[in-house]
């Protein structure tokens, strides 16, 4: 795997992220002889075992009682290896928007690749159930696994639209029940947390440095991991959190805290005082404290400085000297603890100066309270007269951080205001999905033996859609897409240039003609059991952030915007939508007035 520390970073930002304090993120492989990062070979055949999933938790039991009261029952009515066909799909796009990142299927396909009970999973199962289950039906439980299942998805990091199945797992109907909810349970958060950070990379914009800060916010360690995991993928920079960069080969990025700064209380501390130049040499300066209170000093001569600062507070400066004592190279310093412009940005500039004189080239700061809007201007353009006054290229360009409960509507008002913000640390708003909590993934009977299910509901959005199916985006002139197209799995391919009826699966007066540019199969197949089919290779997290992004690109932007974006159209053939009426009419009943 190939991850530079910097190296995931957009366009002009990787300069500026280079100097940031840095943990090399290592080859996940190497540490845990697991893929952690994806990348597993696609060859079907024990040669090439998928690992399990990232999370030990994830195993056979991990899901609802009725899972396995249901398997009982199967297994009663000897409908075991009935084949069935089950759809995992979203009826609805999160956050008010109209598009959805498709995360979580690497975990999904581990899953099911490494699914089997235990002796003590079954032995345990057979405590939970009533007492007259038959033996026979434990028995039967130790064997069961995924040889005989076959998995079709869209591939992970796309950018998908609710009703069309992101997951179509077939299979023996007990196996493919049993999958139910860990699948939904690895997609659901995934997906949402994926399209939670796409959305704020869009508010941002690409060149802003996006740090993930979340884990301390998650819930629990499962979802600060996942969540590091998905934010990455759907378009942040980086993450704090170093166990995800160990797994994933994440970039690690971090600052300090307020507790840095407010447990130095005077220069008497600073002990070992001396650091060496930059430049090869022997040369060391004996007093490095001395270096920067001089430069303090020069700065308030600066008529044009004057009207910005008096007195600094010192206890604060102890603390940036030695910070920069322990980091020359990579000096960042958080600056609103007692006083950003009285005290915290002066403070920095002293140091970084002194630090420049030997040699050495600063980072920036961090804002994490007030107007960020306002603290970044003026942060800006103290950094500038700075360098005009002393000379130094570059330093009106070093790099400022935001962070303070930042989200999608906090990014889009300091857009508005103005703003001269480099890098954005968020955590609460965007791993805990604070907007919106969880997607309403399902996953839903489709088709058994062959023969297509439908389930009615009062409310149309969630009759679901039946048949095995295929799935298809069509491009029109633009290279845009215009609409994805279901069709009944033993209907023709639709080609590019004929002329294609597309309906909405449910409103009658909803149709239209596309002649398609260009005809994208949705599906590819990520597990085939033992079948022998070829299956697609799971992508390393890299190539799946870098497709997110390219699918993002791809989407007309009035999709993409924040407030009131224009549906994108999800449909059915004619045949398919003939279908789905015909069965529905046939299974509801008819009532009686009286
Ligand atoms: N210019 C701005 N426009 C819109 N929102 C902003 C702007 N600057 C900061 N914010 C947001 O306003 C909120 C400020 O919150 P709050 O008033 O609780 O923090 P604070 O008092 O600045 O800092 P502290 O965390 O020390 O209490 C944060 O969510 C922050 O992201
Ligand atoms: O604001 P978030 O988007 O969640 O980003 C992470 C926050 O975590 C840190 O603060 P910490 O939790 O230590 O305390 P604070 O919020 O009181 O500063 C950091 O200084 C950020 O403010
Ligand atoms: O490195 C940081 O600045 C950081 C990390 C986690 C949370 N808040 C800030
Ligand atoms: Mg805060």
């Amino acid at each position: 795997m190939e991850t530079s520390s910097n190296g995931t970073v957009l366009g002009n930002s990787v300069a500026k992220m280079e100097g940031m304090r840095v943990a090399s993120p290592v080859d996940a492989r190497k540490v845990e002889g697991l893929s952690m990062n994806g990348g597993v070979d696609g060859k079907s055949g024990a040669e090439n075992p998928i690992p399990p999933p990232t999370n030990p938790l994830v195993t056979a039991l991990l899901t609802d009682m009725y899972q396995i009261t249901m398997a009982y029952a199967y297994w009663k009515a000897g409908k075991q290896n009935d084949l069935a066909v089950f759809d995992l799909l979203h009826r609805k796009n999160p956050f008010g928007g109209e598009y959805t990142v498709f995360a979580g299927l690497e975990e999904c396909i581990r899953f099911a690749a490494n699914f089997r009970f235990t002796d003590s999973d079954v032995a345990y199962l057979r405590t939970i159930l009533p007492s007259r289950c038959e033996e026979a039906f434990f028995d039967y439980l130790k064997g069961v696994d995924c040889s005989e299942v076959v998995i079709n998805a869209i591939p992970e990091g796309s950018v998908c639209f609710p009703r069309v199945p992101l997951i179509r797992v077939q299979g023996p109907l007990l196996i493919a029940q049993l999958l139910e909810t860990t699948f939904l349970t690895l997609v659901n958060y995934a997906s949402l947390v994926a399209t939670n950070a796409a959305r704020h990379r869009r508010v941002a914009g690409k060149n802003k440095i996006l740090l993930e800060f979340g884990l301390r916010r998650a819930q629990g360690p499962d979802g600060g991991i996942s969540g590091s995991k998905y934010c990455y993928l759907g378009g942040f920079n980086a993450t704090s959190n170093i166990d995800a960069g160990q797994r994933f080969g994440i970039p690690v990025r971090g600052t300090h805290s307020h507790a840095f700064v407010s447990s130095f209380m005077s220069f008497d501390e600073i002990t070992k005082r001396s650091l060496e130049y930059n430049n090869n040499s022997s040369d060391v300066c004996k007093d490095f404290v001395l270096l920067t209170m001089q430069y303090l000093n020069r700065m308030k001569e600066v008529q044009s400085l004057q009207k910005w600062f008096a007195e600094t507070n010192h206890s604060e400066l102890a603390a940036f000297i030695s910070y920069a004592l322990a980091f020359p190279t990579a000096f960042q310093a958080l600056v609103d603890t007692y006083d950003v412009l009285k005290s915290g940005i002066p403070n920095f500039c002293a140091v970084a100066l002194a630090l420049h004189e030997l040699g050495y080239k600063s980072v920036g700061i961090r804002l994490d309270s007030g107007d960020l809007s306002y603290f970044s201007v003026q942060t800006r353009k103290f950094f500038k007269v700075i360098e005009k006054e002393f000379g130094v290229e570059g330093f009106g360009n070093m790099i400022i951080t935001a962070s303070n409960d930042i989200n999608e509507d906090t990014l889009d008002a300091l857009n508005k205001q103005g703003h001269e913000i480099d890098a954005f640390g968020i955590g609460t708003h965007l791993i805990t999905c604070y907007q919106q909590p969880a997607l309403g993934c399902v996953y839903k009977l489709v088709e058994i033996n062959g023969q297509p299910r439908i389930k009615l509901s009062e409310d149309v959005a969630k009759v679901t859609i039946p048949c095995k199916k295929q799935c298809y985006r069509l491009y029109g002139k633009g290279g845009y897409a215009l609409v994805d197209l279901m069709v009944g799995d033993d209907e023709p391919v639709p080609k590019a240039g004929e002329r294609i009826l597309c309906r909405h699966p449910f409103s009658e007066s909803k149709r239209a003609y596309v002649i398609p540019q260009r005809v994208e199969s949705l599906y590819k197949c990520y597990w085939s059991g033992t079948s022998g089919q070829p299956r697609e290779p799971l992508p390393p997290l890299e190539e799946l952030r870098r497709h997110c992004q390219e699918e993002l690109a791809a989407q007309r932007t009035d999709h993409m915007r924040g407030l009131n974006p224009t549906p994108y159209k999800v449909s059915v053939s004619g045949q398919l939508y003939d279908f789905i009426h015909f069965l529905w009419l046939s299974e509801a009943p008819v009532g009686e007035l009286h």
